[in-house]
């Protein structure tokens, strides 16, 4: 029995990424399950503490790969994290990374009040394509998509767009919704 995708949708701070794993989870026309990464290692003290100059978790690795490992086996799931490369290759069958100018990014992030060196942080990594690199370095070429995420025409236009994956996906897989749950 084929099991329903994992969809990776990663990208910097601010792009975009819990926006549209929230509206893919709403219109997907099979069960995804949204998970927010950086919620989840809060909620479930998958971290090793909290830095207040970052205001971010050190996070724990093993015990998030560890929490994580049997809903990506089963499959049907939306990981939303900023970052890619710790989930082992054999998990997703889409990366989507959104990208987004860096002007439009920085308001963004101020909006949150992240400190001034976190912001200035992640736009940086925003314009040296960290995000993106880190995914083709870890995936194969063919499933990780360069999306960008500026304004909301972007966000309907993306999550279409993943959506016909899925519709194909499905029936490459011959995959049957009942199974999903
Ligand atoms: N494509 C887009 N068009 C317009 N605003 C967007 C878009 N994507 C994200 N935003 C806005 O940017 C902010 C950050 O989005 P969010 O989804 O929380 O980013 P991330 O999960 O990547 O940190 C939110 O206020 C959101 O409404």
């Amino acid at each position: 029995m084929p099991k329903a995708p994992v969809i990776v949708i990663t990208g910097t701070p601010g792009t975009g990424k819990s926006t549209h794993a929230a509206l893919l989870a709403e219109e997907s026309p099979i069960p995804l399950q949204h998970i927010n990464v950086g919620d989840w290692v809060k909620e479930r003290q998958l971290h090793e503490g909290y830095d207040p100059d970052w205001q971010s978790y050190t996070v724990d690795e093993d015990k998030l790969l560890d929490e994580l490992e049997p809903l990506a086996s089963a499959g049907g799931i939306i990981l939303d994290w900023h970052t890619c490369d710790l989930f082992p290759e054999r998990w997703p069958d889409l990366v989507v990374v959104l990208r987004c100018n860096h002007t439009q990014l920085w308001d963004r992030l101020e909006k949150r009040a992240y400190p001034l060196k976190k912001i200035q942080e992640n736009n940086e990594a925003e314009i040296m394509q960290v995000v993106l690199d880190e995914a083709r370095a870890s995936y194969p070429e063919e499933i990780v998509v360069e999306l960008q995420s500026e304004g909301m025409d972007d966000l309907q236009a993306n999550v279409k767009r993943i959506i016909d994956w899925i519709e194909t996906w499905r029936k490459e897989h011959s995959f049957d919704d009942k199974s999903a749950s």
